[in-house]
């Protein structure tokens, strides 16, 4: 099959009444009828593949609930109505976030089911000012249909500067001689350190960070290993780093540097077991999470002399309690939190979060998404008008559907001359199924949630491609969305095989219908449609149109597809403005017209 193999002919036309054809086929199977009309551009619909500012075209709201460097502040404020409310109580922003399109936190604020529960729906999109997203639940969010972005890269450095202070400050013990010093006392002798050229640096977690603490170790003359089951060897080898196993690392290293997320894998992941797998008088540094490491085994290992030092700048609980045996340990060197504060990370970050935030408000894929699938710009603008196809197939094919919750298994086959790896229907797949689930429900289906809202409601949704000769202008032919297991309420709509089938194709930048069951129309997929199954016979048009026009119903273009002539044929029927029940009625009342259905787009 090929795009040239359609009989459908479009015929640019006037009013009904000058309809003239010319076909350069024997027998057309479809004869659409462009009508001008006020609105002949494709809606100016926002591409809603994660969020969008509000309908009514006032500013979004985003609550900024931890201070946020001032250009990223200031960078909302030109987008949005921007509450900066710091330091509230969990309760505090339950209340507030029913009110906000977009919420920015740091590492200190809990962004927990709670929170989505409380937003009522309208929270879109969770902005993390920084790395760690362990703070956000983000199945929560997922299902919430809500993106959480992060801000990955403007604190790396930062981050791995203060592992390195952390490192030589304990090393000299120069926050023990500091506080020494101004309480009066000069002793040189109790605060010898130790020297780090020579000796061995284990870094557990070899991401970002991680590569930054053991370049710079590396200057400091240190022997660096790093343990990461998912680094690749050839960046560890570029900078003269060994990557060895978990039990190695622990083994042979004089300093360890914690560079890991905080995930269930890596929760605890200094224990009593690992400690004792240790050199005795290791020293450890953790600038990642406190909960990968058992704090209450480190200071066992401390007290039995297994870990000599500590250097630490994240807790498991922050901030920790007062009377912390780990925090008052007196060869324990600590920090609060303070990894990524430097003046140029948090410019660095508040901006990284504001262009993110302020991006997928405005409907865009967000480069740094952390539970949506990343589309590239290239792709998704080259995707659009297809994106939009898809929806609005998925919502055709629902409303054919009599009594449409009943739908459970969805096929969707491409034609396209794309190999198969060039052609990504994430976006595609998930805009069928916003397209099927919305109009049959409350729930609000983007691109985060699509697959798991999919999921919940029992609804299967096959891919199928064909590939198709010839070469890949486009990256798609044609879309056909198919229904089985359903009752139609429009019965032409059903294939051969008893499948609600809708199929069609972009025409210029125009998403257009061109098949229903095994009908081929042609109408532009906007507005709302209007699809007859009549006798094939002349006035056809002209009686719909005429019934149409006297209700001021606006119609924007109009097609018969038929199996041959005088025999039954489809008429679709595309309208701007919604016909009224009695319109309708007259239409149903023509003695030609067998079945109608109006569809909502
Ligand atoms: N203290 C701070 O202020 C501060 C600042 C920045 C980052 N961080 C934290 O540092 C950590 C690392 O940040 P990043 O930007 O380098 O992240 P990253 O994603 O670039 O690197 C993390 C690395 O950990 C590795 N990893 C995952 N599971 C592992 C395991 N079981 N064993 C060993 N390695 C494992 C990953 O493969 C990845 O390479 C994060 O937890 C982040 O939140 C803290
Ligand atoms: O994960 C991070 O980016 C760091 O821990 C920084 O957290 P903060 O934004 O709370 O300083």
């Amino acid at each position: 099959m090929s795009a040239a193999a359609s009989s459908a002919i479009s015929v640019a036309a006037n009013p009904l009444k000058s309809l003239s054809l010319s076909s350069r086929s024997p027998l057309p199977t479809a004869i659409s009828v462009a009508i001008p009309s006020r609105n002949r551009d494709i809606p100016r619909r926002r591409l809603i593949l994660v969020a969008c500012t509000a309908g009514d075209g006032s500013k979004p709201t985003i609550l900024v609930a931890e201070k946020l460097g001032e250009a990223g502040v200031k960078l909302l404020e030109d987008f949005a109505n921007v509450d900066c409310s710091y330091n509230m109580t969990p309760e505090e922003l339950n209340t507030k976030i029913s009110l906000c399109d977009a919420l920015i936190v740091r590492s200190g604020t809990k962004v927990g089911r709670e929170v989505f529960e409380s937003s009522r729906g309208r929270l879109k999109v969770v902005g993390r000012a920084g790395v760690g997203i362990d703070n956000v639940d983000l199945s929560a969010a997922t299902e919430f249909g809500c993106l959480v972005v992060n801000a990955p890269t403007a604190n790396t450095i930062a981050a791995a500067e203060h592992g390195i202070a952390l490192l030589a400050a304990m090393a000299r013990n120069v926050a023990q001689a500091d506080a020494s010093v101004k309480a009066g006392e000069w002793k040189r002798n109790k605060y010898v350190g130790v020297s780090l050229v020579g000796k061995t640096l284990a870094v557990l977690g070899f991401g970002k960070v991680g590569t930054e603490v053991a370049r710079r170790a590396k200057g400091l003359g240190m022997r660096v290993i790093a343990h990461d089951p998912y680094a690749p060897a050839d960046r560890a080898h570029a900078i003269g780093v060994e990557l060895v196993s978990f039990d190695e690392a622990l083994a042979t290293a004089d300093f360890i540097s914690l560079h890991m997320p905080l995930t269930p894998a890596t929760s605890k992941i200094l224990n009593d077991e690992t400690f004792a797998k240790m050199k005795k008088g290791v020293r450890i540094v953790n600038v990642a999470r406190g909960g990968v490491i058992d704090e209450d085994a480190l200071v066992r290992a401390l007290d039995a002399g297994i870990v000599a030092q500590a250097a630490l700048d994240v807790f498991t609980k922050e901030p920790p309690a007062k009377d912390s045996k780990l925090v008052q340990h007196e060869r324990v060197t600590v920090t609060p939190h303070l990894g990524a504060s430097t003046m140029e990370a948090q410019e660095g970050v508040a901006i990284e979060i504001a262009e993110a935030v302020v991006g997928a408000l405005n409907g865009e894929l967000a480069a740094t998404a952390v539970n949506a699938p990343m589309v590239s710009a290239e792709v998704l603008t080259e995707l659009k008008p297809y994106v939009i196809l898809a929806e609005k197939l998925g919502r055709l094919a629902v409303q054919l559907v009599a009594g449409g919750s009943g739908v459970k298994n969805v096929k969707v086959s491409y034609t396209s001359a794309r190999a198969t790896d060039d052609l990504d229907t994430r976006l595609l797949r998930a805009m069928i199924t916003k397209g099927i689930i919305e109009p049959i429900s409350d729930v609000y289906v983007n691109l985060v949630n699509a697959d798991f809202t999919a999921k919940q409601r029992g609804l299967r949704l096959s891919e199928e491609r064909v590939l198709l000769d010839g070469s890949p202008e486009n990256p798609l032919e044609t879309i056909t969305v198919q229904l089985s297991n359903v009752e139609s309420k429009f019965a032409s709509s059903l294939s051969e095989s008893g499948e609600v089938k809708v199929e069609g194709r972009v025409k210029d930048g125009v998403p257009h219908l061109t098949k229903v069951g095994s009908f081929e129309v042609d109408v532009t997929l906007e507005g709302s449609i209007i699809l007859c199954r009549q006798v094939d016979q002349p006035g056809m048009i002209g009686t719909v149109g005429s019934i149409l026009g006297g209700s001021n119903v606006n119609v924007s273009f109009m097609s018969v597809g038929r199996i041959a002539p005088r025999k039954q044929a489809i008429m679709a029927i595309g309208v701007d403005d919604q016909p009224s029940k009695e319109t309708l009625k007259k239409i149903g009342e023509i003695p030609a017209v067998e079945e109608f259905v109006f569809l909502k787009l």
